[in-house]
């Protein structure tokens, strides 16, 4: 990939389509569940991306066997028990692949080292770490971010856990996707009953389900899974919903019709929240709650830039251990294109629309995240000289991106 690419604002409407690829979350449930399986299970319409290729590898190191017969399909053959790897397992800045492995490890009989990148040795994982110790799962992680070495006895025997998910909804769906591996059904509860992105928790049992888990929900903050072996299955999984809105929020600038071939409604995950705020654009509500459409806030963020009126994004606290921080990132980044368009508040990211002659050109720092990189070349779809740098970051779930949006007639010039 080059070194950056300059979008050139589009003369006319954007009108086209184009389908984004398959979901990343559910992807990578989907993976871990068919690998924990006995049997083979067919995975369709599935996301191959540097987060679904760490997790892949991963299964692949601990034994299990996946063939891909072609570019959106996983063939998973799982004989129901993970190995000890022979060396620890790098998943780069992958977030779900790092935390559910990081739990599932406990099904190993034998030591699982976790790590990743410079940049996930700085994403927090003691809460689950915690979690583990006191279902009697052996596990340490010094600094409190991978990475992590997990001490597996193929199994663990401690019946309830409460998670602090604080700072990620992934420490539940990892405990509640090892879970059925317990030798007694296990009660996961949370610490509070507040945790961002709730959906995911959804999407989570979701997967468990159709793999055969049973897995009930009591209250709020409490689920119940009942030991068991997970069946295998075959599963088409749908498109992923914060990639599509990538594609909602460049309709709604250029006034274009984009087809992406799924309803918004169509979509289980929480990120397709993001579709009935992305309507009401020029006319965005002055306070969005971003906590529930998390990975949608950089997209929505530039919308507000464009906005009719201020936009306050709160409920983003733990945007801030993402790939990057993100709230930080978008605040500068935004504001390159016109001094002051984006402040932090606490952990608020508060954005003031300028006026388009305010607005210039200029460089965008991504910071390995792919969801800065195309965020923030919406932005260039208005304003002329928007260049983004690293735009190879975008493989970490959308490796399509930059030929996708070209397809539809947008000018992405590579440089470097
Ligand atoms: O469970 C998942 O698939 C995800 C949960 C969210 O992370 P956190 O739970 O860490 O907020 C989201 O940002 C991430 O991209 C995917
Ligand atoms: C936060 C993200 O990813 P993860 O936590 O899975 O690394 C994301 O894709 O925006």
């Amino acid at each position: 990939m080059t070194d950056f690419v300059t979008i050139v604002p589009p003369a006319r409407p954007i009108e086209g389509r184009v389908a984004p690829p398959g979901s990343k979350s559910i992807t990578n449930r989907a993976l871990l569940l068919a690998a924990l399986a006995r049997g083979t299970s067919r995975l369709t319409g599935a996301l191959k991306s540097d987060d679904t290729r760490r997790m892949v590898e991963a299964l692949r190191a601990m034994g299990v066997v996946v063939e891909e017969p072609d570019a959106t399909s996983f063939v998973v053959t799982g004989t129901g028990r993970l190995q000890a790897p022979a060396a620890p397992l790098f998943l780069g800045n992958a977030g779900t692949a790092t935390r559910f492995l990081t739990a599932a490890a406990a099904l190993v009989e034998g030591t699982v080292v976790v790590t990743g990148d410079a940049h996930m040795q700085k994403r927090p994982i003691g809460p689950l770490v915690a979690a583990l110790r006191s279902l009697g799962v052996a596990a340490e992680a010094p600094t409190g971010c991978p990475p992590v070495t997990i001490h597996g006895t193929d199994g663990f025997d401690g019946e309830r856990v409460t998670i602090d998910a604080g700072l990620s909804s992934q420490y539940v769906s990892a405990l509640l996707m090892l879970a059925p591996g317990g030798r007694r059904p296990v009660e996961v509860a949370l610490k509070g009953d507040a945790i961002g992105a709730r959906g995911y928790i959804d999407l989570t049992c979701a997967a468990m389900r159709r793999f055969g888990a049973q897995v009930e929900q009591r209250d709020l903050a409490t689920w119940v899974v009942q030991p068991g072996a997970y069946r295998a299955t075959d599963l088409h999984v749908e498109p992923d919903a914060s990639a599509a809105t990538y594609l909602w929020a460049a309709e709604v600038l250029t006034g274009g019709a984009i087809d992406i071939g799924t309803a918004p409604e169509a979509f289980t995950q929480p990120d397709a929240a993001a579709y009935a705020v992305i309507r009401r654009f020029p006319h965005l509500p002055p306070v969005i709650d971003g906590s529930q459409m998390q990975d949608a806030v950089p997209t929505l963020a530039v919308l507000a830039a464009f906005n009719a009126t201020p936009v306050r994004f709160t409920g983003i606290a733990n945007l801030r251990v993402k790939e990057c921080d993100r709230v930080a990132a978008m605040a500068t980044e935004l504001s390159r294109l016109s001094p002051g368009l984006a402040v932090e508040e606490g952990d608020d990211l508060v954005v003031t629309p300028a006026a388009p002659e305010r607005f210039g050109p200029a460089r965008i720092e991504t910071y390995s995240d792919h969801r800065i990189a195309m965020s923030m070349a919406l932005a260039g779809l208005r304003v002329p000289g928007v260049t983004i740098l690293d735009p190879g970051c975008v493989a970490k779930t959308y490796p399509d991106y930059w030929r996708d949006i070209a397809g539809l007639g947008v000018g992405v010039q590579a440089g470097g």
